[in-house]
């Protein structure tokens, strides 16, 4: 009856390994005796198994990343494979474009309850407070950034899935090299949000190691996007700067000039945990790797912005992100992403400049000018 397997352990063996669910598949098999039915099961779960795609699980995903990953995600998966979650009424244009749910990250039980429902195989933990909010209010930070996590990961182990939890430059301090930064340095950053990532860093290792759990995860730089808003961190000025070009031709800049921190576009980033994710296990040589696309600072981009609104006025006062932004890394070193899974950016400085334009003038209605692209 077992035609192209030669037995049932083997047959057992090839639909578990590119099946995401790995667990309920065992359990099925285990369970089957009737040797007879097996061909016919087997042609239906090879069918099936080809057709399955992850089922995936975002938190968070009304942030300034999760609603752009979770369009590319389900550009790839199909859309009723990513559940988006947040705590967020959502907007019309969320609801109507896939599933959506209330998911608070504090709430252990919720959670769980979409696991099971919703047969997730991947969770992507994108729920946090980021660096300059965090900073204002400590114990929210605390509980949503580590809490959190200890959710995720516990929910992970119990399901088997594999989890993708961000990390960032703010994982690194005043004490680590910081031009370039590579992955393994010293780690003592000063902010509740570099502390929970190191956190997060470490734990999800020590799960990996201690119960095999599929842990991955990027050390994100500041990321700059033209739909949703930044949350609340230190590199929003990077984004903030496109807007006030385009709208009132003025910005106010709390950061010195000369501050440099590293930087990427909104879809390298995206693209880069949709590549991470797709790598098989044994290529990866850390849990955590950093990946850097570009690095400038405020007076570097202003003047590339300048090539489109030659007219932007900008003002700089410093404030309280200032000394954050000072213990951050300039420049990250990236050659181990680049080895083990072949990351590569696409956006430099003047190509991000231009895509945010481009994005930004249709928004606000500002045609580009045929001159030197001049408004
Ligand atoms: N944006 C960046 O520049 C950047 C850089 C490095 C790393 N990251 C990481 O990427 C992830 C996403 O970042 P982002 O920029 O989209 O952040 P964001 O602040 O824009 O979004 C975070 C989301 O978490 C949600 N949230 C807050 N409390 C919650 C709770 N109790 N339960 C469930 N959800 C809750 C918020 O509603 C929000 O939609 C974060 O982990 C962040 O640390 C972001
Ligand atoms: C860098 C990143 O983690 C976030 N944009 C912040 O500034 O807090």
């Amino acid at each position: 009856m077992i035609t192209k397997y030669q037995s049932f352990q083997q047959l057992f063996k090839r639909l578990a390994t590119f099946h995401p669910g790995r667990r309920l598949l065992s359990a099925r098999y285990q369970s089957s005796i009737n040797v007879e039915n097996l061909h016919a099961e087997q042609v239906h779960m090879e069918q099936h198994d080809l057709a399955e795609k992850p089922r995936i699980l975002v938190t968070g995903s009304l942030g300034q990343l999760g609603t752009g990953l979770a369009r590319v995600l389900r550009e790839k998966y199909g859309t009723e494979n990513l559940i988006m979650t947040d705590i967020i009424r959502p907007p019309k244009e969320v609801i109507e474009s896939g599933p959506y749910r209330y998911a608070d990250i504090l709430d252990f039980k919720n959670l769980q309850e979409l696991v099971v429902n919703c047969r997730i195989d991947w969770l992507i933990h994108f729920s946090a407070l980021l660096s300059a909010i965090g900073e204002a209010n400590i114990p929210l930070a605390m509980r949503v950034n580590i809490e959190g996590l200890h959710n995720v990961l516990e929910l992970s182990r119990q399901y088997d899935l594999k989890l993708f939890v961000p990390s960032t430059i703010g994982a690194f301090g005043k004490t680590s090299p910081r031009n370039p930064t590579p992955d393994l340095t010293i780690q003592r950053p000063r902010t509740i949000y570099g502390v929970s990532k190191v956190h997060a860093e470490l734990m999800g290792e020590y799960y990996h190691h201690r119960f095999g759990l599929d842990f991955r995860s990027l050390r994100f730089p500041g990321i700059i996007s033209a739909d949703t808003p930044p949350g609340g961190g230190t590199t929003d000025y990077a984004c903030q700067v496109f807007w006030d070009a385009l709208t009132t031709g003025r910005h106010e800049c709390y950061l010195r000039p000369d501050t440099r921190l590293p930087m990427m576009y909104i879809d390298d980033c995206l693209r880069s945990v949709v590549e991470f994710m797709e790598v098989p296990d044994e290529q990866l040589k850390l849990r955590t790797y950093n990946i850097h696309a570009m690095s400038f600072t405020p007076e570097e981009i202003v003047e590339e912005v300048r090539k489109y609104v030659p007219h932007l006025e900008v003002k700089y006062k410093p404030d309280s992100r200032q000394e954050i932004a000072d213990s951050w890394p300039m420049v990250f070193d990236d050659a181990n992403a680049r080895r083990d899974w072949n990351w590569n950016h696409e956006y430099d400085l003047s190509g991000l400049v231009k895509v945010m334009i481009e994005h930004l003038a249709k928004r606000f209605d500002k045609p580009l000018s045929m001159k030197q692209h001049h408004y």
